[in-house]
């Protein structure tokens, strides 16, 4: 059998977009309309697959992203997507193959991190991932929420209305380059992704809902927060049994996250709010009359961050408190290992290389965890993936990165 892994030229479009398909359990289809705007949004460079005898059986794909991180900082990260390995071809080593051309160029390029949401936890420790953020779903039992709909009108004074899709692609981008800088573990989004989300492009396997837009204006008239989300429709027994789905909430003040939240379960006919991936620690139930009208649905890993220049991504991000740390960092791939000298305070830090004896070893992976201030390095040690060489080093290490609010990545990708 001839395997090749090669980069995806135009021609293989198609028998590219059918393998990952098949790879994520969809029907093994595509249309038109998926593959022109795959045209226009994919980078022939960063585009692999792996051929047997002229047939796509493994997929891989990569594209230029910013992380928001610690102190609102963005850095460029490879971000990773569409990883699919037929069933016909999986366990031979195919996507380790390709990760690792792709970890290697995203290196080459300058990347600080690659990233990625893992459809499994088990499979992305080993390319020297971690899981740097996490999530939180909640369902809203509306009736329990104790909102009173005559109320509904934002307390702050400002107001709520309808936005368009076309609309929203006008002012979206804008607010979400204004949220995003003030939520470690966002991430960009791209001018091709602000189109599947207004429904102007539909991908083969996109679900065919038109979703609603409401926008959030502050007493002043800017624009600070939007919800889009859908309804299904439930009628039972001749009384209304809906839920609205919210795909997707972003806010820049308490205000308009508060203001969008109470308007989505004061909806008449609605019964369920469901919240989508909300950050683990988000305020959502405490805007509510009894916070137990949230009940937790799904609670998992999201964002995984493989780093790949480590004093790049130390020096980027911020710290509360001054401190030194000699930091062991263990990359069995040899892209981002070494002992680093890590000097950091509220003015600002630097990270250098170091002969100095190291005061915490961990796995680049460990690092990953800690790096947006979500894992404690007192719990990775307890866990055994952490090991203090000097007495205090953890404490040090979390009074450095820990932080008082989680990261949140709320997209996928
Ligand atoms: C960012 C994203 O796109 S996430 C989406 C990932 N895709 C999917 O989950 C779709 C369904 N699954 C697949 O297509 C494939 O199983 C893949 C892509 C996950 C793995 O591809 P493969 O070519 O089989 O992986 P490969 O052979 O390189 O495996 C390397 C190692 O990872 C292990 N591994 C691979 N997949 C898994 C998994 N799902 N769970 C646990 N271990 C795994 C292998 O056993 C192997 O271990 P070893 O080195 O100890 O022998």
């Amino acid at each position: 059998m001839s395997l090749e892994i090669r980069t995806v030229g135009d021609d293989d479009l198609r028998g590219w977009a059918v393998a990952v398909a098949t790879g994520f359990l969809k029907p093994p289809v595509t249309s038109d309309e998926d593959i022109a705007f795959r045209r226009s949004d994919y980078d022939p460079e960063r585009t692999w697959g792996a051929y047997d005898d002229g047939r796509c059986v493994a997929t891989f794909r990569s594209f230029p992203q910013e992380l928001t991180v610690v102190g609102g900082a963005p850095v460029p990260t490879d971000a990773v997507s569409a990883v699919t390995v037929l069933p016909t071809h999986r366990r031979r080593g195919l996507l380790s193959r390709m990760m690792a051309n792709d970890l290697r160029a995203a290196k080459e390029r300058g990347d600080a991190a690659a990233t990625l949401i893992a459809a499994e936890y088990p499979i992305y420790g080993r390319f020297g991932f971690g899981p740097a953020t996490w999530t939180s779903a909640w369902r809203i039992d509306t009736a329990r929420a104790g909102l009173d709909p005559r109320h509904a009108a934002p307390e702050s004074g400002g107001r709520i209305d309808f936005a368009s899709p076309e609309e929203v692609r006008g002012f979206g981008p804008g607010l979400h380059d204004r949220f995003r800088v003030q939520v470690p573990g966002a991430v960009s989004r791209n001018d091709k992704w602000w189109l599947r989300a207004t429904g102007a492009v539909r991908l083969a396997h996109d679900p065919p809902t038109e979703r609603h837009h409401a926008v959030y204006r502050s007493p002043s008239g800017a624009i600070e927060g939007l919800a889009s989300y859908t309804y299904e429709d439930r009628w039972e027994a001749k009384r209304p049994d809906n839920s609205a789905h919210v795909e997707r909430l972003i806010a820049t003040s308490p205000d308009a996250e508060r203001a969008l939240w109470q308007f989505l379960c004061s909806i008449d006919w609605v019964q369920y709010v469901h919240t989508g991936q909300r950050a683990p620690d988000d305020l959502l139930p405490h805007f509510l009359g009894d916070p137990r009208a949230a009940a937790i649905q799904e609670h998992s890993d999201y964002l995984w961050l493989r780093p790949l220049d480590v004093p790049r991504l130390l020096e980027a991000r911020t710290y509360p408190v001054a401190g030194t740390l000699v930091l062991e960092v263990e990359d069995r791939a040899r892209l981002a290992g070494g002992r680093f000298l890590l000097d950091a305070g509220p003015e600002g830090a630097t990270c250098t290389p170091t002969t100095r004896s190291a005061e915490l070893s961990l796995g680049v992976g460990e690092l990953a965890e800690l790096y947006l201030g979500d894992a404690a390095a007192a719990r990775l040690a307890a866990l055994g993936r952490v090991h203090e060489a000097r007495p205090g080093a953890l404490a040090t290490a979390d009074a450095l990165l820990h932080t008082a609010r989680r990261p949140w990545c709320p997209d996928m990708f």
